[in-house]
């Protein structure tokens, strides 16, 4: 029987190369982490080595795959006991003793340990996929068609296949082989034949190859015990909990598609109260619809809707509903802006091909949003900033604006608080980085060398350190 080791997961190895970027970008984030108050406070070498190992980290998965559990519909145990009898019958879990944790400081998660890296062999014939959909099977995906990009030329249904990610992008659609440079990601079987991919006149959908022996294995969570759990990385769970919505609040998510945060908002609030939600794409406004259904919240309202347009001016029509937006200035007890981000905290990523000037365009958008959502706040107000990405632009130097902009702001402590402080280089004194959480993916555990270890505290702690690059500020509105 194959078991989930601990120490040989905190010992784990790097074996794929760090995050390609582009010179540009990487030269751009290689100043972020080398600025001067940083290498100040910490030295050239260290702050050198921080970077570097960032990029490393961040083309691996996290050690956990994490989810919310709906706690409002079933107590966390039955829950988890659900869980494990899925990941029983589930094929690739055959002979794989998985744990599944509860976390001391986060009541709705559940944690599964990721077993990886496993030392499958790549022996059959290749099949290549986009870089999204490789990062996708390293957390548990199966290799749904669209993202199949080369595949060998007599592949049929049942024919085992090894997938490797195209890391650089440029593998072209419908070759029948690729020299590129390429990561191999798992053995798996076709579930359909190379013609069914590329030769269809319909969009193709649906799992074109099965997964049977990844790198990394986690559970595929496609259509399992949907109401129950929401696949979310640890930070974006802590994100509501840090908002600390209570029931019967009117509660603002401003992008909120596809609804992961506006869910678990309204599970806090026991569906009492009212959470709007709002994102200016029309298709992901009916996913938020369709996961407030399925998790049977219904105080949730969604809204297809440019939040910098979100507060009601004198002339301003209503073009939806009398209840849907723009809104009169302070109507919310407390306002999420999860905010659009260059999001470059997303684990695992191998490749990003991004400009300078693309990874740097949100400084902008995220400050209008930012004044709508002071705005549309209450006095004696919270309001909550977060991104999925690394920089200090999109973070603590939002952060220094915001408190410069808005003097109604002050920042305030987080709980539970279970990431890092704030980065320097923003000039922030200490007092305020450390009331920030940044989860930064370079951090290690620190046991107490002088406790027994203790292997259930081992692993929480590296399940709160090795998450994606994510940052939470919370401000008060006086
Ligand atoms: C980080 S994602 C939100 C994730 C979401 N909060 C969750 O937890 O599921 C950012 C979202 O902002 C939306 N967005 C971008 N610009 C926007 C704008 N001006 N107004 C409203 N939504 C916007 C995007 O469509 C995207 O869905």
């Amino acid at each position: 029987m194959e078991h989930t080791n601990c120490n040989s997961m905190l010992k784990k190895r790097f074996i794929f190369p760090k995050l390609a970027l582009k010179p540009e970008v990487q030269s751009y984030l290689r100043n972020v982490f080398t600025n001067k108050e940083l290498v100040a406070a910490v030295g050239q070498e260290e702050a050198e080595s921080g970077f570097e190992e960032l990029l490393c980290h961040l083309s691996h998965p996290p050690s956990f795959t994490c989810v919310r559990a709906s706690t409002h519909l079933e107590p966390l145990d039955i829950i988890r006991e659900r869980l494990l009898e899925e990941l029983r019958q589930m094929s690739s879990y055959n002979g794989v003793d998985i744990p599944i944790l509860s976390h001391t400081q986060v009541p709705d998660v559940l944690l599964l340990p990721v077993v990886g890296p496993r030392a499958a062999l790549p022996e059959n014939p290749e099949v290549i996929v986009g870089t999204q959909c490789g990062n996708a099977v390293l957390r548990g995906a199966h290799v749904f068609a669209p993202g199949i990009l080369s595949a060998p030329k007599y592949m049929k249904a049942g024919d085992k296949v090894s997938v490797f990610s195209d890391v650089e992008g440029k593998c072209t659609r419908g070759a029948k082989e690729f020299h590129g440079k390429k990561v191999f990601v798992g053995n798996g079987v076709a579930e359909m034949g190379r013609a069914n991919i590329f030769c269809s006149d319909e969009p193709i959908k649906g799992v074109g190859i099965r997964m049977v022996e990844p790198v990394y294995l986690s559970p595929s969570f496609d259509d399992l015990l949907p109401s129950m759990v929401f696949l979310q990385n640890l930070p974006s769970v802590v994100v509501s909990h840090v908002l600390g919505p209570r029931p019967g609040e009117r509660v603002l998510d401003m992008c909120a598609a596809p609804g992961g945060k506006t869910t678990h908002i309204a599970a806090l609030m026991r569906g009492e109260g009212e959470v709007i939600a709002l994102d200016r794409i029309n298709g992901k406004v009916e996913r938020i619809r369709q996961n407030a259904q399925v998790f049977q919240l219904d105080c949730i309202k969604a809204f297809c809707f440019n939040s910098t347009q979100a507060v009601r001016t004198e002339h301003a029509q209503n073009p939806d509903t009398t209840d849907g937006p723009p809104f009169p200035a302070e109507s919310f007890d407390r306002v999420l802006l999860d905010a659009p981000c260059s999001g470059l905290g997303q684990r695992p990523n191998m490749g990003c091909s991004w400009s300078l000037r693309e990874v740097r365009s949100y400084q902008p958008l995220q400050r209008k949003l930012f004044h709508a959502a002071v705005r549309l706040l209450k006095t004696g107000g919270v309001l909550v900033y977060s991104t999925c990405t690394v920089t200090l632009a999109e973070n603590e130097e939002q952060v220094a604006w915001a408190l410069d902009t808005f003097p109604c702001l002050s920042l305030q402590s987080q709980e539970p608080h279970i990431g890092g402080e704030g980065m320097l280089g923003a000039g922030l004194s200490h007092d305020q980085l450390r009331l920030l959480q940044r989860f930064s993916p370079v951090r290690e555990p620190s046991g107490d060398p002088d406790q027994d270890p203790d292997p259930t505290s081992d692993l929480l702690q590296r399940a709160n350190t090795d998450t994606i690059g994510f940052f939470i500020a919370k401000f008060l509105k006086t």
